[in-house]
């Protein structure tokens, strides 16, 4: 027989979530929609003219959260978005998708030939691997997307340009901040309140490059 993929708790607290109830409300394709709209509230990041590039966007939450933040004053979306991610993704309007994996060279290629010589404004990233369970494997994996996402950022972001990871607290993790470190002049935890507090779920945010790479 198929292994349940949610337990009845998971399901029950899913229904009773409020961030639920609230996405569904106001059509966001998930709730995670709520953690980005507060990293970017908090360290007052977006404004619309800017360039994005969405790292593991599927079902679209966060692109729409970047389409919603990017509109000018009559409701135009000004600046360009970029999203990626391995499954696919129901089209949103201005918001350029790619389907592939991140770890691929290809992939990589891919995107790097859509932004080209522009400098990117922001990189959000809420890539997460399927996890095994196994916790060393995990955390190698985990620290693999987060470190893809900071060397793409490095090489594409402005010089006063931001990174958002996903990450999760654990073995790795102080590695994870360490290369955050080395990368950026300005490095932060957020966990939103959207982030459930029993996840070890928890988000960086890099700002200003040291220096960027070629
Ligand atoms: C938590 S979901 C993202 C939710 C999305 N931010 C939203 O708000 O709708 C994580 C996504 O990361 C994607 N992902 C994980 N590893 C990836 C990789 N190596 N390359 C591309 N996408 C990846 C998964 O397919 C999944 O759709």
């Amino acid at each position: 027989m198929a292994k349940k993929k949610f337990s009845k708790n998971w399901i029950h607290q899913h229904i009773q979530d409020p961030y639920v109830k609230m996405a569904q409300q106001k059509g966001y394709r998930a709730r995670a929609a709520f953690k980005l709209m507060e990293i970017l509230d908090t360290e007052k990041l977006l404004r619309p003219g800017q360039f994005v590039v969405d790292l593991g966007a599927t079902p679209g939450s966060w692109s729409q959260v970047l389409r919603e933040r990017m509109k000018d004053a009559d409701g135009k979306v000004q600046g360009r978005i970029v999203a990626l991610d391995m499954l696919p993704m129901e089209a949103l309007p201005d918001v350029t998708f790619i389907q592939g994996d991140f770890r691929e060279d290809e992939v990589l290629a891919q995107l790097q030939q859509i932004v080209g010589d522009q400098r990117l404004d922001l990189v959000v990233s809420d890539m997460a691997p399927n996890l095994s369970g196994v916790e060393a494997a995990d955390a190698a994996r985990i620290q693999h997307v987060c470190e893809l996402a900071l060397e793409f950022a490095q090489q594409h972001l402005k010089p006063e340009g931001a990174l958002i990871v996903k990450s999760f607290h654990g073995s790795g993790f102080s590695q994870i901040v360490k290369a955050f470190k080395g990368v950026f002049e300005r490095v932060v935890e957020r966990k939103p309140k959207a982030s459930r507090h029993q996840s070890s779920e928890t988000f960086l945010v890099g700002r200003g490059l040291k220096s960027s790479i070629e």
